[in-house]
């Protein structure tokens, strides 16, 4: 069996508006595969994204507790270096935001945050991380160009090149498609299926048809709970859990 990258146990968020946002989560993420959390608006899946980058930080959590680990390292460890944290473990959200600066710029400005100053360096890795995230055929000759100057579809993967570029471990991806066009989510999705040779993938897809498509492994979340977690095709054409199988069959939204 595979070591798996992250090991989440009995994790329990409730934010101080009383909410329970995760009820006791237990899930190994595995390397080099991708695993998909879906189910309905409210389960937790974004609140998962949160806890495991340490953006949950910047949240009002009346309560937190569990075990979450990268290894050796534990991510809600007190002092855990949350930098170097989200360098390891990149975030992709739902609406592209890039950085009110030049394409190139949007890529290089975390290497030269972490004391990347070689221009030649620079440029290497920048083209690297835009060929990886699909998009250097595209914009190549405009590297000099506003990041507001492309379309939404290559905003998100300029967003994700900046992530690449950092040469992160676990990428996590929240709803990455919820606001592009299904050749630029086709984009993504191609992505994704290269990339999970080299990394650990989190996605929470934008629907299910996204989620039986691109899961290795999938998970299931109903309010807080995790339902169920088994291989993708497991999951989608013969879910065990009878509330799984009830939204599978989409019986409820
Ligand atoms: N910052 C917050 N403060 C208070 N409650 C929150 C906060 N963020 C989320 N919640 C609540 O926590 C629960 C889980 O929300 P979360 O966004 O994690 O679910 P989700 O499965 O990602 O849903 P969606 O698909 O709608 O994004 C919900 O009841 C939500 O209202």
């Amino acid at each position: 069996m595979t070591e798996p990258k992250i090991q989440i146990r009995d994790l329990y968020l409730r934010y101080s508006d009383g909410k329970e946002a995760l009820k006791g989560v237990s899930l190994d993420i595995q390397p080099n595969l991708i695993t998909v959390a879906f189910g309905p608006s409210g389960g937790g899946k974004s609140s998962l994204v949160k806890v495991l980058n340490r953006l949950i930080d910047l949240s009002d959590v009346d309560e937190m507790r569990g075990e979450v680990r990268m290894g050796d390292l534990n991510i809600l460890g007190k002092d855990t270096d949350v930098v170097e944290l989200r360098r390891r473990i990149g975030v992709v959200f739902s609406r592209p935001i890039p950085l009110p600066l030049t394409i190139f710029e949007n890529v290089s400005f975390g290497l030269e945050v972490a004391g990347m100053r070689d221009k030649k360096k620079l440029s290497e890795r920048v083209e690297q991380a835009l060929r990886e995230a699909v998009l250097w055929d595209e914009i190549y000759d405009r590297l000099d160009d506003p990041a507001a100057s492309i379309s939404g579809g290559q905003q998100q993967r300029l967003c994700l090149a900046r992530v690449l570029a950092l040469k992160p471990e676990v990428i996590l991806l929240d709803e990455p498609t919820s606001a592009l066009d299904p050749v630029s989510t086709a984009k993504i999705e191609e992505f994704l299926e290269t990339a999970k040779k080299d990394y650990t993938i989190l996605l929470v897809p934008h629907n299910q048809q996204q989620a039986a498509r691109m899961a290795d492994k999938a998970a299931f979340f109903l309010q807080g709970e995790l339902v169920e977690y088994t291989d993708g095709e497991s999951m989608f054409i013969n879910p065990r859990d009878k509330r799984t199988q009830e939204y599978v069959q989409g019986r409820f939204g």
